[in-house]
């Protein structure tokens, strides 16, 4: 339907976006993520002509976009900006009729088809109710819905959305991004999104971009992934599937990302949800972590699994055997850094403890938060155990701060 090729275009003779390549299908509806001037809003204008091209071709059906006449692109393609400004006291049905222009020969007036085709429009959009109200005095929310009913009334094959329903609340945003994927097989869709659950949710593929240039294309779940995030928008997020729909749902962690760990290779020794947080953070960090050994009914063996981390399990109150424990030591070995978290020491995690002797002491980095500390659950009331690893000298942290430096510290020596 829509092809995109090698395109590059910019403002005042220097390019901004550079090398971009994509198709859209027939009915698609592609979401165009990225960070703040990533370019995303300077390709929706050069795909709709309102900027030049300075290298590439946009064809839609295989002829070229240069080669439309004003009129004839605009009854194939539609725009709704992020933001309409809005002087003149016009009323909304007049705002929606507009998008009938292109169907018009100069004094032409509107007939009973253009009035049918804007009702829908108006109905659709759920704005029918304002048909005569001025559009300089309704919400900017119900505004927007009546920039997306005009775009409707065009009757376009390709719609192009910059953050079309940034300004409306969540109930108008869900209704309206419906409609729009509800368009179905006849209109394509292209859409600038900032919130990448609702991109994640409605969109057939995902095209990321950073610094003008394509960085990934795929499905919701091939792009929005922990790395990417982490890599093009600087964020620690966490990638689950959401349970319902199946789609990625990325929950971003106030913590920034710690710099200079990718490639630390860490095991954790972690329990009762004392590591899970750590995990996210260090695995969008670029750490290679391996867990364990830890029970399935621990929320932190939950994470581990989320993330893909290799983990080391035993059943709850099942004894270490010795393959699991010769596991255990040689994910000990592998690692440059082994980090002990401050958790309640049971009989069955126990052993992880005891499995951190000798040489291996000395990659050993204790974290234990304010609020948290190592709780004897072993009945034997005595934790000299975790004062004898202490008494070795290994650093014992209490912030993330401190134990990123740790580590870092710990790969340096
Ligand atoms: N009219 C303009 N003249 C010159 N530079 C511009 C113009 N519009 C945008 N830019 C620059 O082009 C770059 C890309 O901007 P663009 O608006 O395409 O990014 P974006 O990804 O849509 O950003 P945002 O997420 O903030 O809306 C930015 O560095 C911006 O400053």
């Amino acid at each position: 339907m829509i092809d995109v090729n090698d395109l590059r275009a910019g403002y005042g003779g220097e390019d901004i976006i550079r090398e971009i390549s994509f198709g859209a299908e027939k009915g698609e509806f592609i979401g165009i993520i990225g960070p703040n001037g990533s370019g995303k809003t300077t390709l929706l204008k050069t795909i709709s002509r309102v900027l030049n091209t300075s290298g590439g071709v946009v064809t839609l059906e295989g002829r070229a976009i240069s080669d439309f006449g004003q009129k004839e692109l605009a009854r194939i393609m539609s725009v709704v900006p992020q933001e309409t400004a809005m002087n003149f006291s016009y009323t909304v049905v007049d705002i929606v009729m507009m998008g009938r222009f292109p169907y018009k020969e100069r004094f032409t007036k509107e007939d009973a088809n253009d009035y049918r085709i804007v009702r829908e429009a108006m109905e659709v959009t759920n704005v029918a109710h304002l048909a005569d109200r001025a559009v300089t005095d309704i919400s900017g929310g119900e505004r927007q819905r009546v920039i997306i009913a005009r775009a409707l009334a065009q009757q376009p094959k390709v719609i192009l959305l910059d953050e079309a329903t940034a300004h409306l609340d969540i109930n108008h945003q869900v209704e309206i991004l419906s409609i729009i994927r509800d368009l179905g097989e006849s209109v394509t869709k292209i859409g600038v999104f900032h919130d990448l659950n609702l991109a994640a949710e409605f969109c057939d593929r995902i095209i990321l971009m950073a610094g003008g240039r394509v960085r990934a294309i795929g499905t919701p779940a091939e792009v929005l992934t922990m790395e990417r995030l982490r890599d093009e928008y600087g964020i620690t997020a966490m990638v689950q599937t959401n349970p319902v729909t199946g789609r990625p749902l990325i929950m971003p962690l106030s913590e920034g990302v710690p710099s200079e760990l990718q490639g630390v290779r860490i095991h954790i020794i972690s329990g009762g949800g004392t590591g899970a947080g750590l995990m996210h953070t260090l695995v969008a960090a670029g750490c290679h972590l391996s867990a364990g050994v830890l029970s399935p009914m621990d929320s932190d063996y939950a994470a581990a699994v989320r993330l893909g981390i290799p983990c080391i399990t035993v059943p709850a109150f099942a004894p270490i055997t010795t393959a699991v424990s010769d596991a255990l030591g040689s994910y000990l070995d592998e690692a440059d850094v082994i980090l002990l978290t401050a958790m309640p020491v049971g009989v069955g995690n126990l052993p992880n403890i005891h499995a951190v002797s000798g040489s291996r002491r000395s990659r050993l980095v204790i974290y234990e938060p304010p609020g948290e500390a190592f709780a004897d659950c072993t009945q034997e009331g005595d934790l000299s155990f975790l004062s004898a690893i202490r008494d070795a000298g290994c650093p014992v942290v209490s912030s993330r701060h401190a134990l990123y430096k740790a580590i870092k510290a710990l790969v340096k020596s």
